[in-house]
């Protein structure tokens, strides 16, 4: 349980934290060793949704990254910024609630991560059988209209939403089916399409699909279009029976009030072929199968998922000078059904890993707004959550970057970053011990990776061993599954268009462009991120001469003589560094945004470099 003496007074620093003020006077970070009195008027006043104006007169404002925060996910955990004209009595009580609250004072947030789905599109209505009547118009002309097709099933990746435990629970997503034709030449309704909107980050796989269409295809082809059945070669194979005509006849067709059958002749000969299976025209817009997409960024449209099933032809579709009056129209197509597996990797700027109770949600209530559950136990954190980092930067030239073609952009200066919290692992935590390993997945695509550190455990080196062995466990399994993935995928694979195809309408044309050919996933090795480590809790007794150990083992690392922790040849060692802070008095932590925005832009934060290294 937390001790009550970790409440300090505001104005005692934790000496190691800043050893060189004296040295360093005149130089810009010393200006922002902040009183723990005055952060709040920064930090809380900020609105939450954009970065403070940076016109303030205080001595924060220099031209080094001058930090709010806020909690921009999950909307519903930000506090109530404080009203301009009524600050809080007392700033310091406020803060000290903030970084070291009860363990009942947090937001909660159903957060779902994983969840598998059945996608319905809706089914085609059937055609209509009717025939114009009017005054002195006996046996008109026929005038049934075609079925509506379905429904179509869309994704689509928006900001703001943060976990998928709305849709899990949909269990299958069903589009509306279409309306059937009508008489007079009425076409049926279209069915309603459904969309389904996912956080970013979303990865999407599929698991099986059933495809009426592609089914009764291959069955036709199988007949060879007529009442036999074709051999391996095409050939008509000797002896097969034939289908029940009035049976594949009433499955394909709607006929008219009173007629048993269809006005054929039902010998063999004259069997007239079973009508081709239609798509309707969004099908040319889907991804082809098997659906594998990666929805990184937010879309600005929504994307074709499952197509909805064509309509059925009205009547009139088949008049011939033999059959004038057609008594049969045709049935819609059922709807196709698609399972797929939906996973959440959020998406964040630094993902902070740490073992449990390591003081990981102090840190990233220390630099954000967030409002996730802190508490002296392992494993206080279930589920991980985000908070967002504002930066205040308005001064400086904007960067210039090369773009692909060569030529130097101007960049703007980056405005916030976000960072992610999980739960803590444990040794063996690939083998599922504690929560497992599983919420890696959350900082996986994290650009840089924030390594928590207690300084006042026993040995943080060995604590920052284990933790890269479980990343490279983690590593391990996710290139099996990949590789599982490529190899189904490459047996699944097929030609586009093999002998024992028909020759289509569309192998004449060019093909249509799809709206998104199956991109790969984005799966870079975890050990080729930039990382550096966060000592915490340095208020604690022993915590400097850990500290020292740690330093002294990471410029090692950094200089080659010790390998990488996780094992990996070529892992990043570049500009390995520690920060020492006390997440739970708000010291050291403002040298945390310079440091990731640093690393996160590659130009380097050169002083705080210098700084490490000259160990000043
Ligand atoms: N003395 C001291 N205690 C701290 C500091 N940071 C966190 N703590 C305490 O350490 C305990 C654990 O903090 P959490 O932030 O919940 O740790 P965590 O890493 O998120 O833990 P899990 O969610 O279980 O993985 C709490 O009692 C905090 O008050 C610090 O800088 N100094
Ligand atoms: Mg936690």
């Amino acid at each position: 349980m937390r001790s009550p003496s970790l409440v300090i007074p505001k104005t005692t620093l934790t000496p190691f934290l800043y050893p060189s003020v004296s040295k360093r006077t005149g130089c810009r970070l010393a200006r922002r060793h902040t009183p723990l009195a005055r952060t709040p008027s920064r930090r809380y006043h900020s609105t939450t949704t954009s970065a403070p104006s940076g016109n303030s007169t205080d001595d924060y404002n220099d031209n080094t990254v001058n930090y709010a925060a806020t909690a921009a996910v999950p909307p519903s955990s930000v506090t109530a910024p404080a009203p301009a004209d009524n600050p809080p009595t007392d700033p310091s009580a406020e803060l000290s609630s903030h970084l070291n609250p009860s363990p009942s004072s947090y937001s909660h947030m159903p957060f779902t991560d994983r969840c598998t789905l059945t996608l319905c599109a809706g089914s085609g209505g059937h055609g209509c059988v009717s025939f114009l009547r009017e005054k002195y118009v006996e046996h008109g002309p026929p005038n049934g209209g075609d079925g509506g097709s379905g429904g179509s099933v869309f994704i689509q990746a928006v900001a703001g939403e943060t976990s998928l435990h709305k849709i899990a629970r949909r269990g299958a997503v069903r589009a509306g089916a279409g309306r059937h034709g009508r008489g007079k030449a009425m076409g049926g309704q279209r069915g309603e399409d459904v969309l389904l909107t996912v956080p970013v980050g979303t990865v999407v796989r599929e698991v099986w699909r059933r495809d009426p269409v592609a089914e009764a295809e291959e069955e036709r082809q199988s007949w060879g279009g007529r009442g036999s059945r074709a051999g391996e070669d095409g050939v008509a194979e000797e002896g097969s029976p034939p289908p029940s005509a009035t049976t594949t006849a009433k499955s394909r067709y709607v006929l008219y009030p009173g007629t048993d059958s269809l006005p054929y002749n039902f010998s063999e000969s004259d069997y007239a072929p079973l009508l081709r299976p239609r798509r309707a025209d969004p099908a040319a817009r889907a991804p082809r199968a098997p659906l594998r997409l990666d929805l990184d960024a937010p879309m600005a449209a929504p994307l074709l998922l499952a197509p909805g099933a064509a309509g059925g032809l009205g009547n009139p579709n088949f008049v011939t000078p033999r059959i004038p009056r057609p008594r049969f129209a045709t049935r819609g197509e059922p709807g196709l059904r698609i399972h797929v597996r939906l996973e959440l990797k959020l998406l964040a700027d630094v993902g902070l890993v740490g073992a449990p109770n390591a003081g990981k949600s102090t840190l990233l209530r220390s630099l954000t707004r967030s409002r996730t559950r802190v508490g002296g136990w392992a494993f206080t954190t279930l589920a991980p959550s985000l908070g967002t980092v504002v930066l205040d930067r308005h001064v400086g030239r904007p960067r210039l970057a090369p773009d692909a073609g060569g030529n130097h952009q101007q960049q703007q200066p980056r405005t916030s970053f976000s960072i992610a919290d999980i739960p803590g692992l444990i040794e063996d935590a690939h083998l599922d011990k504690g929560l497992g390993h599983g919420f890696l997945r959350h900082v996986e695509r994290a650009a840089v990776l924030a390594f928590v550190l207690d300084l006042g455990g026993p040995d943080p080196v060995a604590a920052l061993r284990l933790l890269w062995r479980e990343i490279a466990a983690y590593e391990r399994a996710r290139d099996a599954e990949l590789h599982w993935e490529t190899q189904t995928r490459l047996t699944a694979w097929r030609p586009a268009a093999t002998a024992a195809d028909p020759p289509s309408r569309d192998a004449v044309r060019p093909p249509r462009p799809r709206e998104r050919d199956l991109p790969d996933l984005a799966m870079p090795p975890v050990t080729s991120k930039p990382w550096f480590v966060v000592a915490t809790k340095a208020d604690l007794p022993g915590a400097e001469a850990n500290f020292a150990r740690l330093e002294e083992y990471l410029a090692r690392v950094r200089s080659g003589e010790e390998g990488h922790p996780s094992g990996r040849p070529n892992a990043w060692t570049r500009r390995l560094g520690a920060v020492p802070v006390s997440a739970i008095r708000a010291e050291g932590v403002e040298r945390i945004p310079e440091v990731v925005v640093g690393l996160l832009d590659g130009e380097g934060s050169l002083l705080w470099y210098l700084c490490m290294c000259l160990k000043i």
